[in-house]
């Protein structure tokens, strides 16, 4: 797992824009052969949809060949609630870029049969071959999507009710009424998160330095489910300063110094500098990366 380190919100977006950027254009996505991207919903990725679709309209990328799937939904919310996460995804990205509405697929919390939704979403997953990329935001709590302390580590998309933590977390969303806030939602399960082929998490805050440190410092746990992106051959985590407060200092020096290698040897590449790098190499013992996106995640 990689753990980057950044200033602030607009940096941490910044940063996770352009890397998926660089991951679509990577990937090189066709009609046969579409990039299939999870996505979350709350503030955490508002920046970084914004970013998005600066990079789109600068022509950086483009999601002609990019499929969606969102990680949850409120139940019984109208589809066109202005707090639904399906007005949430148009208003802040879908609206403003080049996606196929047939390409995005967001469960649908007003099903006549709620665990056969679930069950299909599933199946639609499967259908495209699978996530490439997960990006999740967490709750104060280490929640991921909906997965509530508890969830079980192996869950699937599925019906589940929410965490008083985050009823009152959400509120700001419903006039700060609690009793507004729907009290089930349709989630992806932690399984289904973490079967994606890469896992990118936006920490931010210092509200969540007890969840980030819980994730990344102590053992997989169920009370904090964004822990199991510890056994996740790919999976990045970037955050900003004020969520490292509860981190040990060994902790953040480990991931910058690593970073800082990784930038070392990038730029030195970038210079023609093959001895620079030879030295780093044989000093470290690691291969030599490419760009900062392909860095070795585990
Ligand atoms: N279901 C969503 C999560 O997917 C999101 O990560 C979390 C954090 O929201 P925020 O980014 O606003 O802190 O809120 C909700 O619970």
């Amino acid at each position: 797992m990689r753990l980057i380190i950044r200033e602030d919100y607009t940096e941490v977006s910044d940063y996770i824009a352009n890397y998926i950027k660089e991951r679509i254009n990577q990937f090189n996505p066709s009609e046969e052969r579409p990039f299939v991207l999870g996505l979350p919903t709350g503030s955490s990725p508002i920046g970084v949809y914004k970013k998005m679709v600066e990079l789109y309209k600068a022509g950086d990328f483009s999601f002609k060949h990019v499929v969606t799937f969102n990680m949850d939904e409120y139940v019984g919310l109208p589809r066109d609630h202005p707090e639904s996460y399906h007005s949430f995804m148009w208003k802040n990205l879908f609206m403003h870029v080049d996606i196929k509405p047939e390409n995005v697929h967001i469960l649908n919390g007003n099903a006549p049969d709620l665990d056969e939704e679930c069950k299909k979403y599933e199946a639609d997953i499967a259908a495209v071959g699978g996530i490439e990329l997960f990006l999740g935001g967490i709750g104060p709590d280490g929640h991921i999507a909906f997965n509530e302390p508890g969830s079980s580590l192996t869950s699937r998309t599925r019906v589940k009710t929410l965490a008083y933590e985050t009823i009152i977390a959400n509120a700001r969303f419903f006039d700060g009424d609690v009793n507004k806030v729907p009290k089930l939602a349709l989630t992806v399960g932690v399984a289904t998160v973490m079967d994606a082929r890469e896992v990118v998490v936006i920490i931010t805050g210092a509200h969540k330095s007890i969840a980030l440190a819980k994730c990344i410092e102590e053992g997989v746990n169920h009370m904090w489910t964004v822990s199991s992106i510890q056994l996740h051959p790919k999976g990045l985590i970037v955050c900003d300063e004020d969520s490292t407060l509860e981190l040990h200092v060994k902790t953040v020096k480990y991931f910058k110094s690593i970073e800082h290698v990784h930038q070392v040897l990038i730029g030195a590449e970038n210079l023609g500098l093959q001895g620079g790098v030879k030295q780093l190499k044989s000093a470290s013992g690691s291969s030599r990366p490419k760009t900062p996106m392909n860095a070795p995640h585990e």
